[in-house]
């Protein structure tokens, strides 16, 4: 079984999210053209590549928000906007908290927007905070957090939402590298533990690997899919012991050449 993606991997089944020949415009410029991409449902695809190449426009089409000029984004069997919307959860760059809120009423916003009352949100989210290392800081507001803790409320938020599918746009970038590693071995066990459907946009190789079953590489704009990496990786004991296996070393070395290239 490969490290850290429990029994997701063998449990592909039903529809996931496909992208068929997608071209989106604006203006003049073309962000993607041609592009096919396929998320096999409770899988994670991992997309890298250079800036401006794309990687937040496929969010955007799978989510629904926007469309593409031509081509096919569904969603779990669905293809129109508010249908591909209703299915995706997404999780921002920066924690996008509110400030006035307890961290425990940050947590049940998405609960509180579908129309469940505060008081049975509360009920609902206020068990998961131990999961979450939360515990103790229900009532503080996100000021009093450190950054990887607000990320973990965020990303609660998101999870409580409910949403089979969940769209991670540059998740960790505002963090530092050391509460980085920590939230994404802490958010790969999450996800084994609990799969979704999940891309994730990254321009960290290793995050890409550490969190990905597959992980594409886009070209420059407009982007395309210029290679294709399914990621197998051994059991390792801690994390620097995987990042130092030689199947882990293979793919970096892969990625790189591929983003090099
Ligand atoms: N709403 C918009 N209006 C006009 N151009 C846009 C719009 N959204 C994106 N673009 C352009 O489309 C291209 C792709 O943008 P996108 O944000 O998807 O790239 P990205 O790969 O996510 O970039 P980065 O890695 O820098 O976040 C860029 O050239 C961008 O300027």
């Amino acid at each position: 079984m490969a490290q850290g993606h429990g029994e997701t991997a063998a449990a592909v089944h039903g529809d996931g999210i496909r992208l068929s020949g997608v071209t989106r415009r604006y203006g003049d410029v073309v962000a993607v053209a041609g592009l096919d991409l396929a998320v096999p449902r409770h899988t994670r695809l991992g997309i890298v590549g250079p800036s401006g190449c794309g990687k937040s426009t496929v969010l955007s089409m799978v989510s629904g928000l926007e469309n593409p000029d031509e081509g096919v984004v569904e969603v779990l069997g669905d293809t129109a906007p508010a249908a591909r919307l209703a299915r995706c959860a997404w999780m921002p760059q920066r924690d996008l908290l509110l400030p006035w809120r307890t961290v425990l009423a940050n947590a049940c916003v998405s609960l509180e927007n579908r129309g469940v009352s505060r008081r049975e949100a509360r009920e609902r989210v206020r068990p998961l905070f131990a999961r979450f290392g939360l515990a103790g800081f229900e009532d503080r507001r996100p000021y009093e957090l450190s950054g990887g803790m607000r990320q973990r409320v965020s990303f609660l938020r998101t999870l409580v939402a409910d949403k089979d599918v969940l769209l991670l746009d540059e998740p960790f970038g505002a963090l530092d590298s050391i509460t980085r590693a920590g939230v994404q071995d802490w958010l790969r066990d999450t996800l084994d533990a609990e799969p979704r459907t999940v891309v994730l946009v990254t321009h960290d190789v290793e995050e890409a690997l550490l969190l990905s079953h597959e992980v594409v590489v886009m070209s420059s704009r407009p982007g395309r899919v210029a290679a294709r990496l399914p990621v197998e990786l051994p059991p390792a004991g801690s994390r620097r012991e995987l990042l130092a296996t030689p199947e882990f070393v293979r793919l970096r070395d892969a990625l790189l050449a591929h983003l090099e290239g």
